[in-house]
């Protein structure tokens, strides 16, 4: 695939400000309900990004590297707050999930204007000619309720994806493989074309402990931190092994518990913390990884959970160090070339930019790229309908039934934002 520059600054230098403002309220606010915006939000915390003041689609991490750090090149930068983590001229992505073998091209868009807050400090930063005003753009009108939505299907039946979660176990017990992560899709269609600021509303009302994103089409509220680079620090959070509630009023803390002893998830979860520590270590003069995980109690979910932290040196920046980490046995499976193959022969599914780095880079390097899960894409020749996808890791003691649950305990966010009952996936009464 050939790398495609959509729009870019020509041979100019391109101009940029920063400046502190007071705190705008909720970020979510400014996003427009027209036109290239962008949005990765946690806790409050976070930006958006609005306006497209350059753009790249590319099939690599490693091409998309490249052409930020040329395009950072060109930007002379005028800051009140320089230093200041996740401030100034960023550059916000969305990448596919295997480029080998998906249709759809990965992305990075550079936008005009950033609004952000991290802790007590809120920055505005703007790029391109216009500096004569700095002052807050207006906020944007309410977001749209779907009309209508409704389950359409996905690439294949439950039967068909537990047959295939079955024919994954038989591999792993013969010794073939490890662990493979298998996901399915689920098609939402609606009468109208969605208004993805709706479904990022909800997600960030519902799940405040997620990174809730929102980029060239793909939205969604993700646990899981492929990596924060931060300075000298780098950080990923690893999710691997999951429980639920199966009925209303099972006791949150015994589920805990039970998470914490299984042998299955905990099997699980340390393929998918080897992956991450493996691949990082090159890239760092020091590491902790610590010896057992613990249990990310979300409202649908529960992870088991390892946050692991190395000190880099300045030649690593983010995406760098995104395009080692991933695909990590979180989403793909152990060994990972192996893994990618049986996904790519037995899952019939083309997995987009689910389960691909999501995030954002600075000048400097530093940034969060987190893994784009419960989430779903809109295509922009069908407006109206967004494919959902989740996954689960299947190991040697996988029960596909179980695993078929779990994939839907995992769609529950998405479908509620979308209005729909998770049990049904048909309108929930309002
Ligand atoms: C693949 C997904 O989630 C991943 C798989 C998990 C598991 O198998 O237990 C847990 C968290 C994520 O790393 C998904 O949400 O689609």
């Amino acid at each position: 695939m050939l790398a495609k520059v959509i729009l870019d600054f020509g041979s100019a230098r391109m101009r940029a400000t920063t400046v502190a403002i007071d705190d705008p309220g909720p970020l979510e606010r400014f996003l427009p309900d027209s036109g290239p915006s962008t949005a990765f939000i946690r806790k409050g915390e976070g930006f958006v990004g609005l306006g497209e003041a350059a753009r790249f689609e590319t099939d690599t991490l490693e091409a998309a590297d490249v052409w930020w750090d040329e395009i950072s090149e060109q930007i002379d930068h005028d800051s009140e707050m320089p230093g200041e983590f996740g401030t100034g001229p960023i550059a916000v992505g969305s990448f596919t999930f295997d480029p080998d073998r998906s249709e759809e091209r990965s992305v990075l868009t550079v936008p005009q204007t950033v609004i952000g807050r991290r802790g007590d400090v809120f920055w505005m930063t703007k790029l391109g000619s216009d500096h004569n005003s700095m002052d807050l753009p207006s906020r944007g009108a309410a977001a749209l309720a779907p009309v209508n939505p409704v389950a359409v299907g996905g690439a294949m039946g439950e039967d068909v994806w537990t047959r295939i979660v079955g024919e994954v176990v038989s591999l792993i017990r013969n010794d073939e493989v490890s662990k493979v992560v298998l996901a399915r899709d689920l098609r939402i269609r609606a009468d109208e074309p969605l208004d993805l600021r709706w479904i990022l509303d909800r997600l960030i009302r519902d799940y405040p402990m997620t990174w809730t994103y929102l980029v060239d089409g793909m939205a969604g509220a993700t646990p899981e931190l492929l990596l924060r680079r931060q300075g000298g620090l780098v950080t990923s959070r690893v999710l691997a092994g999951t429980v639920w509630r199966e009925a209303e009023g099972a006791d949150p803390l015994q589920l805990a518990a039970e998470l914490a002893r299984s042998q299955k998830d905990i099997s699980e979860h340390e393929f998918a913390v080897a992956s991450v520590a493996d691949a990082l270590a090159p890239y760092c003069q020091a590491m902790n990884v610590p010896d057992a995980p613990s249990v990310l109690k979300l409202p649908n979910v529960m992870h088991l959970a390892t946050d692991i932290t190395g000190v880099v040196g300045p030649e690593s920046g983010a995406l760098t160090l995104a395009a080692a980490l991933h695909p990590s046995a979180a989403v793909c499976g152990t060994p990972t070339h192996l893994a990618l193959d049986i996904i790519s022969e037995l899952e019939s599914l083309d997995r987009g930019r689910y389960a691909g780095p999501v995030g954002w880079t600075d000048m400097d390097g530093d940034g969060e790229w987190a893994i784009a899960l419960r989430g779903g894409q809109v295509r922009p020749h069908h407006p109206q309908e967004i494919q959902l996808f989740a996954g689960a890791g299947v190991v040697a003691d996988s029960d596909p039934e179980v695993e078929l649950a779990e994939t839907g305990a995992k769609l529950v966010p998405m479908l509620q934002a979308l209005g729909l009952d998770p049990a049904t996936a048909t309108p929930a009464p309002r």
